[in-house]
């Protein structure tokens, strides 16, 4: 865990704090430190660990995100819900590594926070390469993520492969939103669009029509528009952002065998945008891969 003394970054800074996940979420594990924005135009807290957003409030609004009631934070484990970030892989690894990368377990630094002239809170973390992470990517890097709090959410993840080799890349903002019924949200911004089925046999297939999930879905769009929408009763969640693909995903039944989500799958939807499958990337050379995304709601 991190022992870095956040004291000086954070003095002079208004509605920025760091405590513990055992103060503020009655979860289980050992405790990780978390980061809680608060301002006029919104609210957000993420922990250290993996850089990872736990929730996203706007003023008078709900939370966009989804923590699950089973998450438990504990060092090295990936926290279940809000935005975990798959990377620098999205998936298996074929040499058996960690699902979805390393980035998500990793302790982040909080490198600056700052009020910005328009109310918003700006945060920018970092995570660097170590002998570790050479030994499972072997790229010098410097991942970035910049975080602005306000009506919306907004991420840029800013990716500089520092070594002196082309560096195979995918990655996803793996998002788990926050719904009444997974079965009773309709997604629009996928229609006609050819996806990859991994539920049992692998398929390429089109989608006819909008997406309404029935029951357990993975399945990755490809070349997606920037604008997806999440249609859940009254209000309407907009995701938009860069990457070209979008993972949706909801465990179904299948999740009550996963330790921590059970039966409260009913409540998320994950539509996650990201550069995989047919849209991975290679970064180049001492070269710098940007990716932004922003949610927000409207009623
Ligand atoms: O359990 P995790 O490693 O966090 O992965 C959770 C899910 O992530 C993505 O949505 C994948 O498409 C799913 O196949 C996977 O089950």
């Amino acid at each position: 865990m991190s022992n870095i003394d956040y004291s000086t970054i954070l003095t002079g800074i208004e509605g920025v704090r760091i405590v513990s996940s055992n103060e503020k979420y009655a979860q289980s594990g050992a405790g990780l430190p978390i980061v809680v924005v608060e301002n006029q135009l919104g609210s957000a807290s993420l922990a250290l660990q993996g850089c990872h957003l736990l929730s996203f409030v706007p003023a008078h609004g709900n939370d966009l995100l989804w923590l699950s009631p089973l998450a438990s934070f504990d060092p090295d484990k990936a926290i279940r819900g809000g935005i975990p970030l798959c990377l620098p892989w999205f998936g298996g690894h074929p040499a058996g590594l960690q699902s979805h990368g390393f980035a998500r377990t990793s302790d982040w630094t909080l490198e600056k926070a700052s009020n910005q002239p328009d109310g918003s809170t700006l945060l920018i973390l970092s995570l660097s390469s170590t002998t570790e992470t050479l030994a499972m990517w072997p790229h010098a890097f410097r991942f970035e993520m910049q975080i602005e709090v306000g009506t919306e959410l907004k991420l840029t993840l800013n990716v500089d492969n520092l070594s002196d080799t082309p560096a195979p890349f995918t990655y996803a903002f793996h998002t788990y939103f926050a719904v009444d019924d997974y079965t009773q949200c309709p997604i629009l911004g996928l229609e006609d669009l050819t996806y990859i089925d991994t539920v049992g046999e692998v398929r390429r297939l089109p989608q006819e029509g909008t997406l309404q999930l029935t029951g357990h879905t993975d399945r990755v769009y490809l070349d997606v528009p920037e604008a997806q929408t999440i249609v859940d009763g009254a209000r309407q969640i907009h995701i938009h952002g860069t990457a070209k693909s979008a993972i949706v995903w909801n465990a179904a039944e299948h999740a009550l065998n996963i330790a921590d989500i059970g039966p409260a799958y009913t409540r998320y939807v994950c539509v996650e945008r990201g550069d995989v499958f047919d849209n991975a990337l290679t970064i180049a050379p001492q070269s710098r891969f940007s990716s932004v995304m922003t949610l927000s709601e409207t009623r």
